[in-house]
Order: structure tokens, then sequence, then C-alpha cells
């Protein structure tokens, strides 16, 4: 079985991992329609950046650890092999590609898969190898000489759950004793079956039919309690009842890990409820900064001015790559059609398209294929894209109050160390509204916003020097 889903996951390529996943019609349902602001859905833009991503995101922060218990072992490892894992696990590992543990993978691990089990709390940001340490841990921990299930692995949505599952597949190629199940939406079991599978992934309702409602498994047996995303996933109305329900159920040695990439009071407190005792890990995100950005405004009376203000940009200097903000998706296509029959090549992100078509335009502005690519807020933060020189607010990031929302400006706009590059930012100001939201950016920041006269060229021609 597990050798089947390791041929599945391996011929599984990013286009068509999406493919079946049933998203056809997930469109975003934050904006009723073309006119009101498009927002980022949680679930959506975290299954978004993990298809999208080529790789580890390393960072150069360190580990911040906290114990209750100072006797609690703390060790951290450089290779996988100090880890002692099953031969085919650790064949597992390498046939992955990943050479040596990340950053939270190096602390996490030898915690994770000491005995007796410790329970963990951990953050990090997306893309730091999560998934990858609690799935090795999970497949640790399984006994394949019991036929029942023993580790249980929440997601907050199908999609999730089946991105977590690729991964165990993957990693469990060389194990084919163990047995993986989804409790998903669209999977039936016959009522009075026994599960005889080792790990069972899935999101809570499905779950808790499973286990409570039905009793096809015996919740008192499980070994470890994984709650992956958790900040997605209490975003969720109702999943964290679900999963507190599941808990309940849970042996007191089970091992709890809860995985999160921010850790907001909320979380927080859902954490506590859900782990007793546990060593909790951060590793802080990098922040983006404004230093290396030349930020600008351009004076506008209109749409048609703002978009004269990029036209005579674009003339004067050589943009390598660039990001135009919008608010609605309707201001969003009325610029592109612009653009486009003005020659430019312009990709459009919002929220009415599938997932699938929004990796297909991601794809292809990072391939180079459209130099402008026009996007509302549909990602919750902007795309760390390296070649992007130039990032243009065509309408000001405000809050709900209508205010200045500068933690979105900061993600707009700013740069990681990894990205470091200097870039420029222009925000196109059509109303006293406006202004005074760019007036707040500057005062929040700190960071002085010049005034650009976009009729005189040899300025431009200095923004780009
Ligand atoms: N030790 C490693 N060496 C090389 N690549 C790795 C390693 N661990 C994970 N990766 C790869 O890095 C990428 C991100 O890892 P992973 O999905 O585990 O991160 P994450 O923190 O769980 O992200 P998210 O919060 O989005 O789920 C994946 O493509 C994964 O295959």
């Amino acid at each position: 079985m597990a050798n089947q889903w390791g041929q599945k996951a391996e011929e599984l390529e990013i286009s068509n991992k999406v493919a079946g996943l049933g998203l056809k019609k997930s469109h975003n349902q934050t904006a009723e329609s073309d006119d009101s602001p498009d927002a980022a859905n949680p679930a959506e833009a975290s299954l978004l950046m993990k298809i999208i991503r080529q790789g580890l995101v390393e960072s150069k922060l360190d580990i911040e650890v906290q114990r209750k218990d100072p006797n609690s072992p703390l060790y951290s490892v450089k290779t996988f092999e100090a880890l002692h894992l099953k031969s085919n696990l650790l064949k597992g590992v390498y046939d992955m590609g990943f050479n040596a543990p990340s950053k939270i993978q190096e602390t996490a691990l030898p915690t994770l898969l000491a005995d007796p089990p410790q329970n963990m709390i951990a953050q990090s940001q997306s893309g730091t190898g999560k998934t990858a340490a609690f799935v090795l841990a999970m497949l640790s921990r399984v006994d394949p000489t019991k036929n029942y299930p023993q580790v249980l692995c929440l997601s907050p949505t199908y999609e999730l759950a089946i991105q977590t599952g690729e991964v165990a597949a993957k990693m469990a190629k060389f194990c084919p004793e163990i047995k993986l199940k989804y409790a998903v939406r669209g999977e039936e079991v016959p009522r009075g079956t026994k599960i005889t599978d080792h790990i069972i992934i899935g999101t809570p309702g499905k779950m808790l039919d499973w286990g409570i409602k039905f009793g096809m498994f015996d919740l008192s047996k499980i070994k470890v309690f994984v709650l992956d995303e958790a900040d997605v996933m209490i975003d969720r109305q109702g999943h964290q009842d679900q999963c507190v329900r599941i808990h309940k159920c849970l042996p007191p040695t089970c091992q709890m890990m809860f995985f999160s990439a921010t850790y907001d009071s909320a979380v927080m407190e859902f954490a506590e409820i859900i782990v007793p005792n546990p060593i909790i890990i951060r590793l802080l995100r990098e922040e983006e900064s404004l230093d290396n950005i030349k930020q600008y405004y351009v004076k506008c009376k209109n749409a048609e001015e703002k978009y004269r203000a990029i036209c005579n940009i674009y003339g004067v200097i050589t943009i390598g790559q660039a990001i135009i903000f919008c608010h609605t998706r309707k201001t969003a296509s009325w610029l592109s059609e612009k653009m486009s029959k003005d020659g430019h090549s312009v990709a459009v992100l919002s929220g009415e398209l599938t997932v699938e078509q929004r990796i297909a335009v991601l794809d292809r502005f990072r391939a180079g294929l459209e130099k402008v690519l026009i996007t509302t807020n549909v990602l919750s933060r902007g795309i760390d894209i390296e070649q992007v020189t130039l990032v243009v607010n065509f309408d000001m990031p405000m809050d709900m109050n209508r205010k200045a929302d500068c933690e979105t400006y900061l993600h707009r706009i700013g740069r990681t160390g990894r990205f470091g590059k200097a870039g420029i930012a222009i925000n196109l100001i059509d109303s006293p509204q406006a202004m005074e939201i760019c007036k707040d950016i500057e005062n929040h920041f700190g960071k002085k916003i010049h005034l650009l006269d976009i009729e005189d060229a040899e300025e431009i021609e200095k923004i780009g020097a």
C-alpha cells in the first residue's frame, strides 16, 4: 500500500498535484462582487504557498526554546543519521532530496522522537520544514505489527490534509508495511468496519465521525496526535470544538504535537487546551523591512491619471518585473485590459481564479513570461519573487474602517533579508483619503515617502538609477 502511495506521489507534478483535489469551483468567497475588496482566504493562501513553493525556506534566525520541565531532554542534531531512524525511513528522507535537517527540524526532531514522548508546540514560518518534521515523527512512532490506528493528524481542510498525506506517502516509500488512510470528504468506510490503517490524516469532522460517532477505531489507542496549521484551523468556525472533542477521547499518554506558522493569542489559547506541559519552540520569521526600498507617491486626479503615471514610469526607466496592487477585481481587470492594449505583457491574479489558475499565473510570472502582475490582496502576503523591482499601489492598502493598513503595506512592499535587493515602491494617490493613508504609513514606519512629479522625466530617471 505504502509503495503505491509512494509511486503515486512521485508521479505527481505541481500542476496535477491539485487536479482532483476538488478545487475547481473553490472560488474566493470573501469578495461578494467584482466591486468589493478582494481578500485572502487563509486556507487557500496556505495551500497555494505550499504548492508554488520551490523548496525549503532557510532562516538565519535562532530558535527560541521554552521548557516547563528543565529535566526534559533537549538536544539538536545536524544529520538525519543522528536520529537513529529505521533504515527504510532514512532512505525515504534521502530519496526526497533532504540532505540535512532544516533549522526547525534540528531542534524539533530529537524531541519529537524522544522516549518517553514529549509534547510539543512548534511555530515557524511556512516553508521551513514543519510538515516534514511531524510526518517523520508520525511514521517513526508506528508499530506496523499492530493493525489499528496509532497516529492521528488533523488538518483544517481537505486539500491541506491531502498535501500532508502526500508528504507521508513519499517519506514512507520504502516502508510498505505502514498504512495510511485519509479521513476527508469523499472517503467512505462502510458502517461497522474497523479501520486497520496505522495513520489517519484528515479533517476534524470526518475524524470525529469515524472515531466517536461510528467507533471505527479506538481513540484510546492513539499514540500520536498532530494538529497542523493551527492558525488556519481556528480560523474555521467549529473546528476548534471538534478538535477538543477528539482530544478529550485520547489517552493521557498520547504525544501531542501542535504546529502553526503564526501564534496570536487565540492560537496560543487553543494550543494550551490541546497540549499539556509542552516544549515550545519558535523560529521567528524573517521580517520584511523597508530599508532597501525607495518609496514615492504620485498625485493623480483619477484612475486614468494613475494609469498614465504607470505608463510614464515605464516610458522612462527599465523595470525588471513589477507587481501592481488594486483594491478590487474590477479595477484589476480594467487596468490589465488597458495595459495589454498598450502592449505590456500583463498577468492578473485575483480571487475569481481557481487555485490551479492561480498557480499557472504565478508560475508564468516567476518564469518571466509576463513582466507585470496585477493583483488584489488575494495572497495574504506579498509573493517573494526576487526579480520584482517595482511595486505599485494603484490603491492604497486600507482596513475595514478605511484607515491605513500598515501591515499589508509592509507585506506588499517590504523585502526579507533573503530578497534584500533594492526596490522601488510607488503609491498612486487620487483622493484626500488616500493621501491621509499615505501619510499615516509614512509616520508609522518613520520612513519618508517622496513626492514624485510624473511629468518630469529627469526625476523619474533618477529613481531608476
Ligand atoms: N531537511 C530538508 N531539506 C531539504 N528540503 C526540505 C527539508 N525539509 C523540508 N524540505 C522541503 O522544503 C519545503 C517546505 O517544507 P515543509 O512543507 O515541511 O514546510 P512547512 O513549514 O510545513 O510549510 P507550511 O507551513 O507551508 O506547511 C518542502 O518542499 C519540503 O519538501
